[in-house]
């Protein structure tokens, strides 16, 4: 069941129009410079992505068919769109920003006007791919003139930040990991994802560029991203799909960094040999490869996972990857999303099982944290990351939230400190 808010009256007849940038043009700026303060939308990584600012279209979503429905929208707004994209890449020409809610009942418990799950086409559009800049201008019916793209004010940094607990206490989140450890001891299910929110309340109204651009400088190998007041920097790739190639980066299984470099090697060597984390990242593996598989001639999955190293943790990551087959050409990246979406790195396994363990013990709603977050272009190609490292705010309000896969071996106690330091990167943002 959806509720539509912007109800498509008629087919929405768009033009797109992407030219080339010279490089000397923006001189190496970074893209979340570019942003104005209203209306922003990034997905930025190591200097390459998308911002985007204005509104051309958008819609929003929600309930079990939020997918469904944002991707029919789509279809229909990319099949009546004129583009003429003199660019070629994936992201150049028609693109939304997209994302969308964890459960099928998010967004209605928070009271929101309309849906929870939102796709935003953009007036103006700066990419950014290797040494290819360009500018894509969407708008209705007729071409828009190319704007002058150049650096924005520095944005006001958050001031007197205060943070308390969110819906649970530390405490209280370590007994709802012990009743989670009880239900796996007692064979009801493998693994369980849960997670928990702070809140930062802030001086005045946050503007996002500010933790925007610390996140990209400081998370250089996430995903840096901001879509209707959810901003994060996420490590983990749920799917991208380019010209029929699909790729997904698992991530799960964690330890936390010292500072010390020669403790982290020897950290990373433990986390790769841990059978409690290995145990964990595989069913997060699986549960990607078997959603992908039916859509796939073929998938490549590696025996064993690598060690993702970031400022405030380590990873045990596998990149998946696979051709989508003839029958499935027309599934866009969304699609995909869709049919991934939630994998066991933040659901679990069964994954029935486990999201009805979250509804009933986590006492949260996780809104569009840990859920599909990106973009898709008029092919259908697109990125959609899990948005991890993640916070929605409101004002001068910020719900930031992190999460940990929880499995027989689990302690309370390092599921709380892992979580902590999940929390970092968001909270570094607002503080400075
Ligand atoms: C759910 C989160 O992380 C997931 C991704 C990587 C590692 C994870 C872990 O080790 O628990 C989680 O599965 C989060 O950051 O909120």
């Amino acid at each position: 069941m959806t509720d539509t808010v912007v109800p498509l009256r008629g087919p929405l007849r768009l033009v797109a129009q992407s030219v080339p940038l010279a490089p000397s043009v923006l001189d190496d700026v970074p893209l979340t410079h570019l942003l104005p303060a209203d209306r922003a939308l990034a997905w930025v990584r190591d200097g390459d992505g998308i911002v985007g600012w204005g509104e051309a279209a958008r819609i929003e979503t929600s309930g079990d068919d939020r997918f469904t429905d944002a991707g029919a929208w789509w279809r229909e707004v990319s099949a009546h769109c004129v583009v003429r994209d003199k660019v070629g890449v994936p992201g150049s020409g028609l693109v939304a920003f997209g994302s969308f809610a964890f459960a099928d009942d998010s967004g209605r418990t928070r009271g929101r006007a309309g849906g929870s799950s939102v796709l935003v086409v953009p007036r103006v559009v700066v990419g950014r791919r290797g040494a290819t800049t360009w500018v894509t201008t969407i708008n209705e019916s007729a071409l828009a003139p190319t704007p002058r793209v150049a650096p924005t004010d520095e944005p006001a940094s958050p001031e007197g930040v205060v943070f308390t607990d969110g819906s649970t206490s530390g405490a209280q989140w370590e007994t709802i990991v012990s009743d989670a450890v009880r239900r796996i001891e007692a064979g009801d299910l493998d693994k369980v994802v849960l997670a928990r929110d702070l809140v930062a309340d802030l001086a005045a109204p946050l503007d996002v560029r500010a933790p925007l651009r610390r996140l990209a400088a400081a998370y250089p190998n996430c995903w840096t991203f901001h879509v209707d007041n959810l901003f994060g920097a996420t490590p983990e790739m749920l799917v991208r799909r380019e010209r029929g190639l699909v790729t997904s980066r698992v991530l799960a299984g964690t330890i936390r960094r010292t500072g010390d470099d020669a403790r982290d090697l020897a950290l990373a060597g433990s986390l790769a040999r841990s059978s409690k984390d290995l145990e964990e990242h595989e069913y997060a593996v699986r549960s990607v490869a078997d959603a992908l598989e039916p859509y796939c001639s073929s998938t490549n999955v590696p025996e064993a996972p690598f060690v993702l190293h970031l400022p405030n943790v380590m990873h045990l990551a596998t990149d998946v990857a696979g051709v989508v087959d003839a029958e499935h050409e027309s599934a866009t990246s969304l699609d995909l999303a869709a049919a991934l979406h939630p994998s066991a790195a933040v659901g679990g396994t069964p994954r029935s099982t486990a999201l009805e363990l979250i509804a009933e013990i986590e006492h949260l709603d996780r809104g569009r944290y840990a859920a599909p977050v990106g973009w898709i272009d008029a092919d259908g190609d697109g990125e959609w990351g899990i948005a991890l490292r993640s916070a929605e705010y409101d004002g001068s309000r910020v719900r930031l939230f992190a999460g940990c896969g929880i499995v027989a071996d689990s302690s309370p106690e390092a599921e709380l400190a892992e979580s902590q330091a999940k929390l970092v990167p968001v909270r570094d943002a607002l503080t400075g």
